[in-house]
């Protein structure tokens, strides 16, 4: 048991928490080389696996090293692998923007991941995904729990990461899902509610997108898009809403930047007015569109923002070219948009009027920031627009020319946001002939606001109000982010009778406060006392200290040391002056306070709140334009407070949109980039408490049968879980007895399941086992037998060979003992005949001729009879001949020793 811990705190400790099927109860490879039929026995395997190991979709709460850094090396290691979702406790979803078609969306994923969704009842088990959201956000519309009946999305993240892409593939899911219902009527098609969606996107982003130094398609606006359905799951309509369109872009921008695209896009038309008579004949574009463009020729669009603003828009190859190319392929991106933007009109049904109107109001607003008032008076159709300006213009502290710039740009921030709201009605009567607010199955998605901080060309922060009012919302979105995750886990504890996890940790309700009660008061008190800026700074400072909030407010003498920081080009003077910071949830950001009381203004004054009704363009008419009483604050505040109330209303589930790299480059994972976003969007102080409370349910029947064999003699889910909980306390972790379910860490959950497995495993290899025992004894006795047989020949063989050797050495034996014989003989016969030399000499001849033919004749005979014997072997006739020559012989050599 302790060894099974050991190995499983292992498992535990690791970032993988796939199931290690090769292990064995104590950890040892269980591969075993199976002989034959490994395809087969492989197969059965893995059908074993899957008995109780339902795969769980990784959730970063089960991260075993819940830190900012855990967190940035496990997504790092997902996005390498092409994964680009992953979820984050309940009802969150992170997702990386790939910058790269990854081939995770489109109608054929829809389908597949509708298919996996019908495969499986418990959405626990349902891979992460985006379109996981928008079907559990579907589903719950039309759940018994859900008492509102409505869902809301909302994606968040920096600007560029990835939430209009995000919003835009969850509506594709909808859109779909909504079609495969069973109920076909009149209702809207798929292609229908798609097309007006995307038109309407088109349309959106003409007028509220501009250029950003972070995204060329910066939506400058807050967008919910909500889609309505029938209780048979038809969609039946839609509705765009946008918040806290930002203003100040229409007159102003930030380095790099550029204004709506609008403004853009009509240039570039007027400048391939040709191309664009060739388009309208083909597409049947009204004459009177095509003139218009020719009229307002005279506009100029500051040609900075042009060469300003297109550097990072494309690829690295768009930095090699001259600005004149760098110019003119932005123009034709323009172009192109203008184009797809009248086709757009015309898919959602708007008049040649309403066109024209629309196109006349942008030109002439142009013209009037351009100071052409001739021009401006005839296309806003607005009479002695110089004049009614000018009446409007005091002896103020302020020169004429400022004022008269004020003025204007009240006028013309007011008409353009006026214009705005009148598209996105216009856009709605389209789309939404039968959706209705009230009733029920809504679903909201919300494409937020991101963090946001702006620096200048020499890296110093520059941020105005308009950042003040996007951080603002950004960190009540975040409150109620936290508020949710803390709802969610401890939902999933009431519901089952059990005291929720007790975990806390620190909120942003005090940032929020600083921002309402004292910046947000200060500037509505300036203005209702018509202060001026200057002490701003210090009112802001004195409420902080009231209230006690100081601690979020940077102060001066850390900014004297931000500032001793900076070199000299870094302008100290201008950062010193009136310069403010704000510790924010996502980091410190400095806001330049100059400006932030006339910023805070809904600039029409008073006198010319009517002036547009003489207007003869239809639409400029009917603008209500805002009263002066009420600040951008104060709007904010009440927006806010609204939007957050509805999402309040709903099942909401969040999109944390991260850019991989700010560079817009595919496969490239930016870590410090990541750490950064993590930090901003609350990730990063709510990891501790989603890793201590994020639970998975499991019904308490269900967990009981699942788990009941690791203990015996239990006989109810109670004792197991007591069983369980005391088995593996030094997990420091609880699995928790619910009314219906059963509440366990999804680490624990892998950890029993793989003893599960292993004790399945275990008979299955004990078999295997046996089998190759088996076939190991065959073989061995085969072998012996085949050996034994091998041996007794061997023995045989070998009893022949000796007899053999031993008739050779016997031979062998005779053949020595004669050579001596002769030998004696030689010695003999020489000393017997002494004679004279000569004769003794011939007599020797003779005598050693007769004797060597004597031996050669006795040599032949000894060398047949061997020849004989090795070729017929012997026996006893041949002995007895043998022995009677060999008698012979030595009777011969008897009677040669006598002689
Ligand atoms: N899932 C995705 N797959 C591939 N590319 C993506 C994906 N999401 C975003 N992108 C790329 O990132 C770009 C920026 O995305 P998007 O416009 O959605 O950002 P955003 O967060 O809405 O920005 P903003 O707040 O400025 O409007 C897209 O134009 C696209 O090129």
């Amino acid at each position: 048991m302790y060894q099974e811990n050991e190995n499983e705190d292992q498992l535990f400790e690791s970032n993988q928490y796939r199931h290690d099927s090769s292990r064995n109860q104590y950890g040892e490879s269980a591969q075993v080389n199976y002989s034959q039929n490994n395809q087969y026995q492989n197969n059965q395997q893995s059908q074993i696996m899957k008995i109780n190991n339902e795969q769980l979709p990784f959730n970063l709460a089960d991260l075993p090293n819940p830190s900012a850094d855990g967190i940035v090396d496990h997504l790092k290691n997902t996005f390498n692998q092409k994964q680009i979702y992953i979820e984050f406790g309940y009802k969150t979803l992170v997702s990386l923007n790939p910058y790269e078609d990854t081939g995770h969306l489109g109608d054929c994923q829809i389908q597949n991941w509708k298919n996996k969704f019908l495969q499986k009842n418990d959405p626990q088990y349902f891979p992460s995904h985006i379109y996981k959201v928008a079907q559990l956000a579907f589903q719950s519309c039309f759940s018994e729990n859900n008492e509102y009946k409505t869902s809301s999305i909302i994606a968040q993240g920096i600007s560029g990461s990835g939430k209009t892409e995000a919003t835009k593939s969850i509506i594709s899911y909808i859109a779909a899902e909504s079609e495969s219902g069973s109920f076909k009527s009149k209702n809207l098609q798929k292609a229908e509610i798609e097309e007006r969606l995307v038109s309407s996107s088109l349309i959106f982003e003409a007028f509220g997108n501009a250029k950003t130094k972070t995204n060329p398609n910066s939506s400058r606006f807050g967008e919910i898009v909500s889609v309505q359905f029938n209780k048979q799951e038809k969609l039946v309509g839609a509705n765009i809403s946008t918040t806290l369109f930002e203003r100040i872009r229409v007159t102003q921008k930030g380095y790099m930047d550029r204004n709506y695209h609008i403004f853009y896009q009509l240039k570039a038309a007027y400048q391939r007015i040709q191309e664009l008579k060739n388009f309208a004949s083909q597409v049947q574009i009204n004459y009177n569109i095509l003139k218009l463009v020719e009229e307002i020729k005279s506009f100029q669009l500051d040609s900075e923002f042009l060469l300003l603003s297109i550097q990072t828009q494309h690829t690295s190859s768009f930095d090699e070219l001259s600005i004149q190319q760098k110019e003119k392929k932005q123009a034709d991106l323009d172009f192109e948009n203008f184009k797809e933007l009248l086709q757009s009109f015309g898919t959602l049904n708007f008049s040649l009027e309403d066109i024209i109107n629309i196109l006349q109001c942008v030109a002439g607003l142009i013209h009037l920031k351009e100071d052409n008032y001739e021009k401006a008076e005839q296309l806003l159709k607005i009479p002695n627009l110089k004049e009614t300006i000018n009446s409007n213009i005091t002896n103020q502290f302020q020169s004429k020319k400022l004022q008269a710039e004020s003025i204007i740009n009240g006028i013309i921030m007011d008409f353009y946001y006026k214009l705005f709201i009148w598209i996105q009605n216009k856009v709605n009567q389209d789309l939404s002939k039968e959706y209705n607010p009230n009733k029920k199955f809504i679903i909201n998605f919300f494409d937020s606001f991101g963090f946001e901080v702006i620096e200048n060309e020499l890296g110093i922060q520059q941020n105005q109000l308009e950042q003040l009012i996007l951080n603002y919302i950004n960190e009540k979105l975040q409150n109620y982010f936290y508020i949710q995750v803390i709802q969610n886990s401890a939902e999933i504890f009431t519901s089952e009778n059990l005291q929720p996890i007790s975990a806390d940790f620190e909120k942003n309700d005090r940032i929020i406060t600083l921002i309402e009660d004292v910046f947000f008061t200060s500037l509505r008190d300036c203005h209702l006392l018509q202060r001026n800026t200057e002490n701003l700074k210090e009112i802001i400072i004195k409420k902080s200290y009231e209230n006690c909030l100081q601690a979020y407010l940077i102060d001066e003498n850390q900014l004297k040391t931000k500032k001793q920081n900076l070199t000299k080009s870094q302008n100290k003077h201008k950062f010193e002056q009136n310069i403010l910071g704000i510790r924010h949830t996502g980091g410190e950001v400095y806001y330049q306070m100059e400006g932030f009381l006339t910023r805070n203004k809904y600039s029409v004054s008073e006198n010319l709140q009517n002036i547009n009704k003489i207007s003869q363009n239809s639409i400029i008419n009917k603008f209500e334009l805002q009263s002066q009483n009420q600040t951008v604050s104060d709007h904010t505040l009440i927006v806010t407070k609204e939007m957050i109330q509805s999402f309040k209303q709903s099942d909401t589930w969040f999109i944390k949109c991260l850019q991989t790299n700010n560079l817009w480059q595919p496969n490239f994972f930016d870590q410090n980039c990541i750490l950064t976003q993590l930090k901003q969007s609350g990730i990063d102080q709510i990891m501790q408490f989603q890793s201590q409370t994020y639970y998975l349910s499991i019904p308490n029947q269900e967990f009981f049968d699942n788990y009941r064999s690791l203990c015996s003699d239990i006989d109810n889910e109670q004792n197991l879980i007591v069983y369980l909980n005391q088995q593996y306390k030094d997990l420091n972790q609880q699995i928790y007895h619910g009314q219906r379910k059963t509440l366990i860490k999804s680490n624990f959950k892998k950890i029993l399941d793989n003893r599960i497995e292993n004790q399945q495993i275990q008979p299955y290899l004990r078999t295997q086992i046996n089998v190759q025992n088996q076939e190991l004894q065959d073989n061995y006795q085969k072998q012996l037998k085949t050996f034994t047989e091998k041996l007794k020949i061997s023995e045989e063989e070998a009893k022949f060979q000796k007899e053999r050797a031993d008739a050779l050495q016997d031979k062998l034996n005779k053949l020595e003992e004669y050579t001596q014989n002769m030998q004696i003989l030689l010695t003999q016969i020489s000393k017997v005949f002494n004679m004279p030399q000569q004769q003794q000499q011939q007599q020797q001849q003779q005598q050693q001729q007769q004797q060597s033919q004597s031996l050669y004749q006795q040599f032949q005979f000894e060398q047949l009879v061997m020849i004989h014997d090795e070729t017929f072997g012997q026996n006893n006739n041949n002995q007895n001949t043998i022995g009677q020559q060999n008698d012979d012989q030595g009777k011969n050599q008897e009677f040669g020793k006598i002689e």
